[in-house]
């Protein structure tokens, strides 16, 4: 019998409305025989039939590498990275065709879109990457993401794209991402080398338990097992379920949307509190103000971290433990707003101070944190 939960998250995956579907190098490459152009025409009919439904579906497709290979008659995916570069831009010229054709059949119009790992942390691009993704999806266009292999080194590369899907996930604010593999989903051990591995149907994506059975990739992928888990857990941090899932199992993507019992399920913890946290933003009336260092402003900004005191330079206004406060930078521009764990007066005795010195100036700690990350909303 499933539990309530669980026939919350097929039903999550019924209702999604907006999806981004990841389509790993293991699969589409037909073995490493060149792009598998038969398979690509199904999940392309899939994509289409959900799109039909509504559905706004965002594809993040591997396959340049593997692709280019061939072109170039390579046998053995390269070490050297210029010829990995070399060979995702003549491949992925092949990709693109290939989806731009099928999608085509359907009347539907496609964009290449690739990104870089500097394009998602750089908050000006990350933006401008995400207006763009919306427009498109907007215009019911169906992006086609990849990194951009051809200009990426070691360092600073995705490598697999299951976490890029996250991120284009966590972007667009996804119900979910779907990622289809060359397995049935996520198994309590390799089935590559475990015959008798059993698969997880149903998890919490912040289970640290999942990262210890999941393993490494085969030949033609790039993180195995483990990006997967690392995605959906990045994926849970904007709401989005995860399903891992084979792209070789018939109408996986209609069937999976149809809220079918297919490979593994793992569900945001984050879920409730996304819901809060819009619940959050939309309150109106605020009883204080905090001015935050610059410091603070970043750490609330980049990383969704608490408010500490150490990083508060003024308070005013009248408020109360539980209170909503306002956060504005130096200047007097909004950056947050959140449920405050002091009142005004212990607040203005406490700004400033590092969290272990909170207990010894007032007498009692409520909290080491002025505003708790769960109970704040970057604006
Ligand atoms: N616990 C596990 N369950 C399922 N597959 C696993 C597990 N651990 C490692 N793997 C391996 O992960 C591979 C899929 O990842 P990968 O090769 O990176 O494919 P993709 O290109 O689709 O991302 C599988 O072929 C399998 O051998
Ligand atoms: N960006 C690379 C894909 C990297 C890759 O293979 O990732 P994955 O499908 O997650 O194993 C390419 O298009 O070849």
């Amino acid at each position: 019998m499933e539990s309530i939960e669980q026939v919350a998250g097929r039903e999550a995956l019924s209702g999604a409305r907006r999806v981004v579907v990841k389509i790993g190098s293991a699969l589409l490459t037909n073995d490493g025989r060149g792009l598998d152009e038969a398979a690509i025409g199904g999940w392309v009919d899939q994509i289409a039939e959900l799109h039909r439904r509504g559905v706004e579906v965002v594809l993040v497709s591997s396959g340049a590498v593997a692709a280019g290979m061939v072109r170039l008659g390579w046998q053995a995916r390269p070490s050297a990275v210029h010829e990995l570069q070399a060979a995702a831009a003549v491949g992925q010229n092949g990709l693109t065709q290939c989806y731009e054709h099928h999608f085509a059949r359907h009347g539907l119009l496609t964009a290449q879109v690739l990104l870089t790992h500097d394009d998602l942390s750089n908050r000006k691009r990350y933006l401008n990457a995400r207006s763009a993704l919306r427009t498109l999806v907007g215009l019911r266009v169906v992006p086609v993401v990849n990194e951009n292999d051809t200009v990426v080194t070691d360092e600073i590369r995705f490598g697999d794209n299951d976490t890029l899907g996250a991120l284009v996930a966590n972007l667009l604010e996804a119900d979910a991402l779907v990622i289809l593999t060359d397995q049935e989903g996520l198994f309590d051990a390799d089935p590559r080398h475990d015959p008798v591995a059993r698969l997880i149907r149903e998890g919490r994506a912040d289970d640290p338990s999942l990262a210890a059975v999941a393993g490494g990739g085969g030949a033609l992928g790039r993180g195995g097992m483990t990006t997967k888990v690392q995605a959906a857990r990045l994926a849970a941090r904007s709401g989005a379920y995860t399903a891992i899932a084979s792209g070789r199992q018939p109408e996986v993507l209609t069937r999976l949307a149809a809220g079918e019992r297919l490979g593994t399920l793992l569900s945001p913890e984050q879920a409730p509190m996304a819901a809060r946290k819009r619940w959050l933003a939309g309150q109106l009336q605020v009883r204080g103000t905090l001015t935050l260092d610059a410091g603070a402003v970043k750490v609330l900004r980049g990383s969704g971290s608490s408010l500490l005191a150490v990083g508060v330079k003024a308070v005013s206004g009248s408020f109360v433990r539980g209170d909503m406060v306002l956060c504005v930078d130096e200047q007097g521009h909004r950056v947050a707003k959140g449920l405050v764990n002091y009142g005004a007066e212990d607040a203005g005795r406490i700004l400033g101070k590092p969290s272990h010195q909170i207990a010894e100036i007032l007498g009692f700690m409520e909290a080491p944190e002025l505003i708790h990350r769960d109970n704040l909303v970057v604006l």
